[in-house]
């Protein structure tokens, strides 16, 4: 079991994008597919905010938070149960309820779908969300950047090989990004099912982003190193370097980017628990957690990279023709919800 103040987990700073910059994060991206970021442009003051958005939201009456219940395109909120991501190992849903914002324009940092109107109530509000959103969006974007050095993608008649994911990522164009707040309850008395707050499961886009707090964790991964669970600490900012900076983020390797690799890049499995230690405090836990994935039809196929063909492996990829991002993302979607397609 990993102490709190353990940390498996690179932390690296994405301040230039450069040749070093990249080497450590394929590094980190390759072994764990799990790694911390810090240089990004969030400041503690906005991620705080943040927070405290999420926690008037959820703590507004359930009758309220479900008349926007979610949707067929992954849009609106789940409630207490609602979402189960390891249906083959837990009969009840995840001990958790979550708020997603799909169907993203990042021009605009808004969803063309209808939001909670609490949200369009007050403006410093839903400013925040939407600037929020588009700062995920870039930051995701400049992390991909450096992924695309690190892999030395090369050019092709279509791209630059440095723009090969950009050209996947057109702002105005659909894609299943979403934007989540999340909160697991408190719980004083638990029953075996409970201490597994979200199930283990892998992300289904291409890269995932998530903010945490202090005294709230919970988070763990199956290490590729180690085959073994390990906690994903709360790490705090290096305010000497940083002044004024958020924590560093957590970023994680999701599905779509473990396909265009080979596998290479990891798509680990991770899950929530209960931490012992907050069973007697009853305390809650809040993330916020942004999915980015690639516009809707683009194909799960291997990026042009020496690194990739010498792989012999299609990443998590086991199917026979390729698949587009939308039909991986409705297929997981379909299993986590139990939805038909
Ligand atoms: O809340 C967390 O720490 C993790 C959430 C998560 O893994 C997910 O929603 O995919
Ligand atoms: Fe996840």
């Amino acid at each position: 079991m990993c102490s709190s103040t353990s940390n498996p987990l690179k932390i690296v700073d994405v301040t230039s994008v450069d040749e070093k910059t990249a080497e450590e994060l394929l590094e980190a991206a390759t072994s764990q597919g799990f790694l911390f970021i810090e240089g990004h442009d969030f400041s503690k003051e906005e991620v705080d905010m943040l927070f405290e958005v999420s926690k008037e939201f959820f703590a507004l009456p359930d009758s309220y938070k479900e008349k926007y219940l979610i949707d067929s395109s992954n849009h609106g909120y789940t409630n207490y149960g609602g979402e189960n991501l390891d249906p083959s190992s837990q009969k009840k849903g995840d001990p958790k309820e979550a708020l997603n914002f799909c169907c993203l324009d990042f021009l605009s940092g808004l969803s063309s779908r209808p939001i909670p109107d609490w949200f369009n109530e007050d403006p410093a509000r839903l400013k925040l969300v939407q600037s929020t959103i588009k700062k995920l969006y870039g930051l995701s974007i400049k992390i991909l950047n450096i992924l695309a050095l690190g892999l030395k993608i090369e050019d092709t008649d279509e791209c630059k090989g440095i723009d090969w994911f950009n050209s996947r990522y057109l702002a105005s164009k659909e894609s299943g990004s979403t934007f989540r707040f999340l909160h697991y309850p408190g719980q004083k008395s638990l029953n075996p099912e409970a201490v597994i707050r979200a199930g283990a499961h892998t992300d289904y886009g291409s890269m995932t982003l998530l903010f945490q707090q202090e005294n709230q964790e919970g988070l763990e991964i199956y290490s590729p190193v180690s085959k073994k669970w390990e906690a994903v600490p709360f790490v705090p900012a290096n305010s000497q370097k940083f002044p004024n900076s958020a924590p560093p983020i957590v970023v994680n390797i999701a599905d779509q980017l473990s396909y265009w690799t080979a596998g290479l890049l990891k798509s680990t499995i991770h899950r929530v628990r209960f931490p012992a230690k907050f069973q007697e405090t009853d305390q809650d836990r809040y993330s916020i957690v942004f999915f980015s994935h690639p516009n809707d039809e683009s194909l799960l196929e291997p990026v042009p990279s020496e690194l990739v063909r010498a792989r012999k492996g299609r990443g998590a990829n086991k199917e026979s023709t390729l698949l587009t991002a939308k039909q991986h993302l409705d297929k997981r979607l379909a299993a986590t919800y139990g939805w038909q397609y």
